[in-house]
C-alpha cells in the first residue's frame, strides 16, 4: 500500500467564521505530482498554510507521514514557494546564495550548491537579486524551497514570471525532483492547461473538493463547469 505523505481529514477551516474550507478529505501518497486547481478565494493557498503547520484547522486533523506538521517540522522539513513574496526583500542587497540559505540556520554549502544546481543558477549565485530577471528571481526561490531535500514540497502558483522557455526547463526539473528524487509535489496553479501535461493528478478546490482524478478524467467539462460555474467558455485539450 502506498504511503501516505499528506492526510487532511475533515478538515476545516474558518476566517472570521465564514468556512473558506469545509469538510476537506485528502490523502496524498509518497511521490504523488498534485496540481490544485479553483477559482480565485477557492481556498488553495489556505490549504498549503494548513499543511505547512502555519495555520491548524478549526475542525479535522493534518498530518504529515503520519504526525501533526508541527512534530513532522521537528526533525524534517517541507519545501515551500509561496504566491506572494514581499517586494521589500529586493531592496535588500542580497545575493542569489544568501537568499538561499536564508532562514536555514545549519544548511550545508552542497546543499546551496545541489540546490542552485538544479535550478540552472549556480552562475547568478553572488548577483543580487535587484539584478535578476523575474524568472530568474523565481528559479531563485524555488532553489531555496529544495536547498534542505524535503521529501514534500509545496508550489504556490511557480510559473509566475516565468517565460515559456523557462517554464518548460521548471517542469522538467520538477518532474526528476519528482521520479528521481522521489519529492512529493503539490502544486497550486491557475495554468490548468499547462500543468494538466505535468501533475499526475489533479485536485479541484472550490471550498470543498469539488473533483479529484488524473486530468484525462478531470479536464472534463462537467467538472470545469462544477469548478468554474460563471464562466462562458471552457478548456479542451487533449491531455
Ligand atoms: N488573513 C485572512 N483574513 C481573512 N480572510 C482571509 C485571509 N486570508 C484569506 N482569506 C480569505 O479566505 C478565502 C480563501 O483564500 P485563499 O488565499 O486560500 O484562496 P486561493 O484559492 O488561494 O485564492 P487565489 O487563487 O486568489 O490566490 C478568501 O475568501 C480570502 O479572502
Amino acid at each position: 500500500m502506498p504511503v501516505s505523505a499528506i492526510t487532511l481529514k475533515n478538515v476545516y477551516y474558518s476566517f472570521d467564521s465564514i468556512f473558506v474550507l469545509e469538510d476537506i478529505n485528502l490523502e496524498i501518497p509518497e511521490r504523488c505530482y498534485l496540481g490544485i486547481i479553483g477559482p480565485n478565494g477557492a481556498g488553495k493557498t489556505t490549504l498549503l498554510r494548513l499543511i505547512l503547520g502555519i495555520i491548524k484547522p478549526h475542525k479535522g486533523e493534518v498530518l504529515i507521514y503520519g504526525m501533526r506538521p508541527q512534530d513532522y517540522l521537528k526533525s524534517q522539513t517541507i519545501g515551500y514557494l509561496p504566491q506572494r513574496i514581499s517586494q521589500t526583500i529586493y531592496e535588500f542587497p542580497i545575493t542569489v546564495e544568501e537568499l538561499v540559505k536564508s532562514g536555514y540556520e545549519r544548511i550545508k554549502k552542497h546543499h546551496i550548491d545541489w540546490a542552485l544546481d538544479v535550478f540552472k543558477i549556480s552562475h547568478l549565485k553572488k548577483k543580487s537579486l535587484r539584478e535578476l530577471s523575474g524568472g530568474q528571481r523565481q528559479k531563485a526561490f524555488l532553489a531555496r524551497a529544495i536547498a534542505l531535500q524535503p521529501k514534500i514540497l509545496l508550489l504556490d502558483e511557480p510559473t509566475t514570471y516565468i517565460d515559456p522557455y523557462s517554464m518548460d526547463e521548471v517542469f522538467q526539473i520538477l518532474e526528476d525532483l519528482n521520479q528521481n528524487f522521489g519529492i512529493t509535489i503539490v502544486v497550486v496553479t491557475h495554468d490548468i492547461a499547462t500543468f494538466a501535461h505535468e501533475v499526475n493528478c489533479i485536485m479541484c478546490l472550490n471550498r470543498k473538493v469539488v473533483c479529484l482524478g488524473e486530468p484525462q478524467r478531470i479536464l472534463k467539462d462537467e467538472y470545469m463547469k462544477m469548478l468554474y460555474p460563471e464562466q462562458a467558455v471552457f478548456l479542451h485539450r487533449d491531455v
